[in-house]
């Protein structure tokens, strides 16, 4: 049988709680990543959604489980793993093209100097920032620095890119376009993207699955929804197909009333749940959409 491009096997994480125990974020976490699956994960705060992805990043250490990224386990960060975190991490004495040539060098070293530039305009190009090039991050605005960061990580090409909440701190409209600029980005590239989002919204727009996590402490990955709308979608149109009113109710009828006692399948791995193939959960149950 054909594996699949990331395996993440009884996953377990414990901090010290300051009393001289062990707090149990979560445990027996089991997935599996396709290549190409752009998979969001939602689910309350603090329940270990960043923690998984630092530990997929190789930047933090399981304490139980392992991570398989092409059948080799994954150990300490590498450069076929990218990381957008919700600071942009830029390098503030840099340009913004020296940014991501910076990072374009590091993974292509033997590249000539004008193909690595070439490269890496192409990218804040896609970015709508072609216009900036020049500038240094202190000269952008968070919705620029952000679109940055976006554009130095796909322009590596890892295999794996890792967002965390890459859009939290930015308005709603910047939000938009960057999320329309996301999605051109991944059908351009095909690279396999893991991302972390409160917005249910976002969620559904930008994803192939979306990751439902239980409350911690001991959170596991208790459902793996299919968000079954045809691509390419549009902020604008989604709105419009049955699918996405039914995904929607059964992603916040989860965080509603579910998370707190939803857990996985017998064997450890997700519950895969087609909204579309269910009865939706009542209007009157449908609450909040940040989480
Ligand atoms: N270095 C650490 N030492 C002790 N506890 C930690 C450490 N890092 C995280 N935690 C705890 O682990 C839990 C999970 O944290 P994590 O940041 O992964 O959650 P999250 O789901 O990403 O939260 P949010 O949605 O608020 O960003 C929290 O209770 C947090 O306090």
């Amino acid at each position: 049988m054909k594996k699949p491009f990331l395996q993440v096997e009884q996953l377990a994480k414990r901090f010290p709680d300051g009393s001289g125990g062990a707090l149990t974020v979560f445990d027996e976490v089991q997935f599996a990543l396709d290549k190409g699956e752009f998979v969001c994960i939602i689910g309350h705060s603090g329940c270990g959604k960043s923690t998984i992805l630092n530990v997929l990043a190789g930047l933090d250490e399981a304490s139980d489980g392992l991570v398989l990224m092409n059948n080799k386990e994954v150990k300490g960060p590498s450069l076929e793993r990218g990381v957008v975190f919700q600071n942009y991490s830029l390098l503030p004495w840099m340009t913004t093209l020296n940014n991501i040539m910076f990072g374009v060098r590091a993974r292509f070293p033997s590249w000539t100097k004008e193909q690595v530039r070439d490269h890496s305009a192409r990218y804040l190009k896609m970015v709508g920032l072609e216009h900036a090039m020049q500038r240094k991050p202190s000269q952008l605005s968070g919705g620029m620095r952000q679109r940055v960061s976006i554009a130095r990580a796909f322009a590596t090409q890892p295999e794996l890119l890792l967002l965390d909440e890459p859009f939290g701190a930015l308005d709603a409209l910047t939000r938009g376009v960057i999320q329309d600029e996301l999605i051109k980005i991944w059908q351009d590239t095909q690279q396999t993207v893991f991302m972390i989002t409160h917005d249910v919204d976002e969620a559904i727009l930008l994803s192939d699955r979306i990751f439902l996590m239980s409350n911690g402490p001991h959170a596991r990955i208790a459902e793996s929804v299919q968000v079954n709308i045809p691509r390419p979608r549009t902020r604008a149109t989604i709105f419009q197909d049955p699918a996405y009113t039914q995904v929607r109710n059964y992603l916040v009828d989860f965080l509603v009333n579910r998370s707190g006692t939803a857990g996985p399948q017998a064997d450890g791995r997700p519950h895969q749940v087609d909204p579309t193939l269910q009865s939706a959960p009542s209007a009157s149950r449908i609450k909040p959409v940040l989480v």
